[in-house]
């Protein structure tokens, strides 16, 4: 038996290097962060805000964004979209000029500020956040970097209840560019939601983010072959780890069909 666990050595030894990535993610992102939060008794969004507080522009965007960037890359891991893929948004919303955005999942509020700062002028972002704590993060993250609310709506609920009353309560007729960064297992869910409560403006953009880590296949399937999408997948790396891969589908809406 001792030569058959000998013979597994080799083998233990390739899977730890292969997933050695993953493994300090997880250390960093997990581990490290829980611990700091039951150590300091300040849930790490919290500590986040701190740190923008002391350090980024109040009113200037860009800085509030690179000020995220500085903390998630040298003190904790957030799971914000980040400056790579945040590159790929900025240039689509360019392109695109939509009026009215969607932003499903909120967290402490960095993808809003980046949607916000690169949407045109009179354009409305609705942004969705179920966890009060982050989203009264968000909150104060969106003031300082100055915008109000007629320009970002910040909506506290999961999207399931928050997509069905997003006309009649929120006045949102038809979303030209969604964001989905929140729970991937809902990405197919909410697409759905948004198409049956007709919330889509024909050409409409649909981004979302990390389709292929952590992976959203069955939502991939359904926008490749139910003829209402034209897809592209943009391949990225996660977001503050360079070395693990991640992928961003960009759908075009073509309409109802
Ligand atoms: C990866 S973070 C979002 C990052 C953010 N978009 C950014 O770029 O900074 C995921 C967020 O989705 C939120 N979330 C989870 N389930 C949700 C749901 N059903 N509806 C809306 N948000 C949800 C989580 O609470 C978490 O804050």
């Amino acid at each position: 038996s001792a030569v058959l666990a000998l013979a597994f050595v080799p083998l233990l030894l390739t899977l730890l290097l292969r997933s050695r990535h993953l493994l300090a993610l997880l250390l960093r992102a997990v581990l490290l962060g829980w611990l700091r939060d039951r150590l300091s008794g300040v849930p790490r969004e919290q500590r986040a805000f701190q740190y923008l507080l002391a350090n980024a522009v109040p009113g200037d965007p860009r800085h509030v964004l690179s000020t995220f960037d500085r903390w998630s890359q040298r003190c904790e891991h957030l799971s914000c979209v980040g400056p790579v893929k945040g590159q790929l948004l900025e240039r689509l919303l360019c392109e695109r000029a939509p009026r009215t955005v969607l932003e499903l999942g909120t967290y402490c509020g960095y993808g809003t500020v980046l949607l916000a700062n690169a949407m045109p002028p009179g354009a409305r972002l609705y942004t969705v956040e179920p966890d009060p704590r982050h989203a009264a993060v968000a909150e104060k993250v969106i003031r300082l970097a100055g915008f109000a609310e007629d320009k970002v709506e910040l909506i506290v609920g999961p999207s399931a209840e928050v997509i069905p009353r997003l006309r009649e309560r929120h006045g949102l007729q038809r979303a030209q560019f969604v964001f989905m960064a929140h729970w991937k297992r809902c990405y197919l869910r909410d697409l759905r939601l948004l198409e049956e409560h007709g919330l889509l403006a024909e050409g409409a953009t649909v981004l979302a983010d990390n389709v292929l880590f952590p992976g959203a296949p069955r939502f991939l399937q359904y926008a490749r072959s139910c003829g209402r999408y034209r897809c592209r997948l943009h391949r990225a790396s996660l977001e503050y780890c360079p070395a693990i891969p991640a992928g961003v589908a960009e759908l075009r809406y073509l309409g109802p069909g």
